[in-house]
């Protein structure tokens, strides 16, 4: 298939510890992995992003194709516990060149396959162009039913733009719901004031944006999560890593002047999981350039691995 690879062995190792006890095991030894034109029938689709070039076109700080086989490697040495047996890896989409609407293209037709085999999708971008994709392929798949966009980000991400950019995504999935008569249900929870413009939070208003503040996430976001959820069949999760302060999470082309904190954020990507209706995610815009240590890594490849052992 163009635009795709297979994950390379060396990605998928770690510690060795089944001699301790037959459960004594880690993500590396539970996982399974196909090709992309191969879906199950169920379980969580693992599927790369690799593509940064939203991000150069929305003049952010590109890296971000680097991140998938960075958080691959480092969520395969975590523990596997229940639901991570679950977890079949199947490859990376790339980008040639500029040609991020083929790549687009090529992720949304996965993820509309996979999931009409019965599988749910976990995506690793990518900048937040991966959700322009991500998301088609979900209301492609559930076109009759009522599909639920989450982003936890500090950027509303409804840009109006010539073409698609990191910055467009919200926006393209709008349109895409006005073209097909759809309701656009979207809702933005940790996003910043001071990182977006008047012109951005009045689109949003205009598009009936479900808003939860950074500075009101503690309070505000579990009642409206209730909300939502409530007029919802399917739910599609996209978490920008940017939402999370730029202490717990330098490795962002824009880093949070506030953001909302790993455990703030849980408590509510827990709900979500437990829903029910949680049909795919995905952890974008992390950019290995400007992590330290792997912390950044870590704490994304943590998120990763809590989504996939709630959602079982
Ligand atoms: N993915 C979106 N990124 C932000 C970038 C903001 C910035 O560079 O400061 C946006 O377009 O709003
Ligand atoms: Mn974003
Ligand atoms: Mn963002």
């Amino acid at each position: 298939m163009k635009l795709w690879r297979p994950t390379s062995p060396d990605i998928w190792q770690g510690r060795d510890d089944s001699l301790e006890a037959r459960n004594a095991l880690r993500l590396y030894q539970t996982l399974a992995q196909t090709d992309l034109f191969a879906p199950k029938q169920s379980g969580i689709a693992l599927i790369g992003f690799e593509c940064d070039a939203g991000v150069k076109r929305n003049h952010g700080r590109t890296g971000a194709a680097q991140a998938p086989d960075v958080l691959r490697k480092a969520l395969a040495n975590m523990a596997s516990h229940s639901g991570h047996d679950n977890i079949t890896d199947m490859g990376t989409i790339t980008v040639e060149g500029d040609q991020l609407e083929a790549a687009q293209s090529a992720l949304s037709d996965a993820v509309q396959a996979c999931q009409q085999s019965g599988m749910r999708t976990l995506v690793f971008g990518g900048g937040h162009e991966t959700a322009w994709a991500h998301g088609r392929g979900i209301l492609d798949a559930f076109s009759q039913e009522r599909v639920l966009i989450i982003n936890l980000d500090a950027h509303l991400d409804l840009r109006k733009a010539e073409h698609a950019t990191s910055g467009t995504p919200f926006r393209q999935l709008a349109l895409y719901c006005e073209e097909q008569n759809r309701e656009f249900q979207y809702a933005c929870f940790g996003v910043s004031r001071a990182a977006n413009t008047q012109a951005l939070w009045d689109e949003a208003t205009r598009l009936h944006v479900t808003l939860v503040e950074d500075l009101d996430f503690r309070r505000e976001a579990l009642p409206a999560l209730e909300k939502v959820l409530a007029q919802a069949d399917r739910v599609y999760l996209t978490i920008d890593l940017d939402v999370l302060p730029a202490g717990e999470m330098p490795a962002v082309s824009a880093p949070a002047a506030l953001g909302v904190p790993a455990l703030d954020l849980l408590p509510v990507i827990g709900e979500i999981c437990r829903s029910g209706k949680l049909q795919a995610v995905d952890l974008v815009e992390f950019n290995p350039t400007y992590d330290r240590d792997g912390q950044g890594a870590r704490l994304a490849a943590r998120l990763a691995w809590q989504i996939a052992h709630w959602w079982a």
